[in-house]
Formats: C-alpha cells, structure tokens, sequence
C-alpha cells in the first residue's frame, strides 16, 4: 500500500533516542517484527478486553505524549487472554507519531512504519496491587500496540482529538470520562503478534507482554493533523515545540521469538 515504502531514518533524525540501550537490556522494545520469522502459537487464546468507560476519568499532556487515565483502583476495566495467564487493569492509553504520516510508529512490521501506533496500558493485578509494583516484574505489565493508517475518519477518536487543544502544554490536565477505550481496539482481535519486551519510554523497565495487533485502525489525515499542534513545551517556556516524532528508535530482538495468533 502507499505507506509500505521503506525509510531508513539516519541516527540524526530529530526523534527521541534515550539511552540506546539499557545496560544488560536484552528484551528492549520497540522491535521490528518480521513476518516470516514469527513463529505460529496455538496455544494463543482470543483476547479479552473487558473496558468500563465510567473508569476513564483525565487525559493530560505529559510532555512526552498525551495520556488517557483510568481509575485502576479495582477490577473495572480489564485484560485478560491472549497470552496472559492472568487479569492485567487498564490503566492508561497513549500514542507516539510522526511529523509526516511517512513515519511515528515504534513497532514496524517487515520495516513498514506506521504514521502513529497506539498503546494501551495495563497491570498484573492478580500478582500486585500497585502499577509502581508490577512495572518492576517480569509479568507485571501487558501493553497492546495498535497502529494506525490514514484513512476514514475515526468517529471514537474524534471525541479524545476535540480534548486536545485543552492541553496544548506540558502538564495541562482536563477531566475526560466516558470514553470507551475498547472502541479503539481493531475489529479483529484474533491476530496479534505477542513478545516480550519493555517500556519504550525511560523507566524502559523489562515488564512488557507487548501485544501487537494485525489490523491498523484507520483516522482521517486531519485528526492526525491535531496530534501534532500539541506541544512538548509547558505554557511557561519561551520557546514552544511542537509535539511529534516521540517515539523509540527499534531496539535488537537478541534472540527474542515473536509469536503469532494466526498462520
Ligand atoms: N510507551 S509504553 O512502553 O507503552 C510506556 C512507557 C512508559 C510508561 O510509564 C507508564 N506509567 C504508567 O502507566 C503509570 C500508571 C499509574 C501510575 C504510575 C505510572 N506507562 C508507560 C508506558
Ligand atoms: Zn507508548
């Protein structure tokens, strides 16, 4: 398809690079996952993304991305299956992207980027009771990465892009409830690439079971447009910057399998 043209992006490109590797880190994320080279799981079960929409309760800019927060104080809004073994809560969902719909997700699949890819955030509350806790352990943390196309028109994601000019800034917080995160979700959740890895942003804590979804969801080119008038600068600083390219250049797989749902 159109976007499926290789960029090889030079170390100079203006995106996040962080610590290049952690040191000892040999499950670092984000990867390039190459097709022929996942292996087929049939023990992978369906996903269970069981979402509450009265558990969403803000979405604020970090200065890194813009983050939806949901109350992750009991079992409201949960993912389980796949290939869990246990019941992880959503606690936060974010996105990176690009400058240009060319590049701005972190994952690819056999080298193609993506204009923007979504994270969904969850902990291991069967195991802890703090995300502060699981995000130390090897199972503490599921993330599933979603990424999107340009294409039609979202009509779920309008409602969080209409929130955006509100926190504009570093550090700006606006109440947001209602929305259903599972409404971002792909309509199929049967193919997924799954491994493990880590955080793609510092603590970049070896914690993840990423699950990758198949299926892209498409958003209009101009709600991708609004991603990018937010901004990594507080209100305070002189000189503003606008908020794009924030995501991780890919890490070695070192080894790492990548198992597929599907065949
Ligand atoms: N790009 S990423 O790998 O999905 C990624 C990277 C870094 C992250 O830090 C956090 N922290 C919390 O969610 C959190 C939730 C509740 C309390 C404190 C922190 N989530 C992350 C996800
Ligand atoms: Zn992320």
């Amino acid at each position: 398809t159109a976007c499926s043209s290789r960029y090889v992006l030079s170390q100079m490109h203006p995106m996040w690079q962080g610590p290049l590797a952690v040191p000892g880190g040999d499950r670092q994320s984000p990867i390039d996952i190459v097709v022929r080279k996942s292996v087929f799981d049939s023990q992978l079960k369906h996903l269970i993304a069981d979402y509450d929409p009265t558990t969403c309760q803000q979405i604020w800019n970090n200065g890194y991305s813009f983050l939806v927060e949901y109350d992750d104080t009991t079992d409201k809004s949960t993912l389980k299956g796949g290939p869990l073994q246990d019941k992880f809560r959503l606690c936060q969902f974010h996105f990176h992207w690009g400058e240009s719909n060319a590049w701005g997700s972190e994952h690819t699949v056999d080298r193609r980027l993506f204009p923007a890819e979504l994270h969904l955030v969850h902990w291991n509350s069967d195991k802890y009771s703090l995300f502060e806790e699981a995000v130390m352990e090897d199972n503490g943390l599921a993330v599933i990465g979603v990424f999107l196309k340009v294409g039609k028109r979202h009509d779920g994601l309008q409602k969080l892009v209409d929130a955006l000019p509100a926190i504009r800034h570093k550090g700006s917080v606006v109440e947001f409830t209602k929305f259903d995160a599972g409404c971002l979700l792909p309509n199929n959740t049967e193919d997924y690439w799954t491994y493990h890895g880590s955080l793609t942003t510092p603590p970049l804590t070896e914690s993840v079971t990423w699950i990758v979804m198949k299926q892209a969801i498409e958003v209009s080119h101009d709600q991708l447009a609004v991603f990018r008038s937010l901004l990594f600068t507080s209100a305070e600083e002189e000189v503003q910057k606008s908020m794009v390219n924030n995501f991780r250049v890919q890490q070695p797989l070192r080894g790492r399998t990548v198992r597929s749902s599907f065949s």
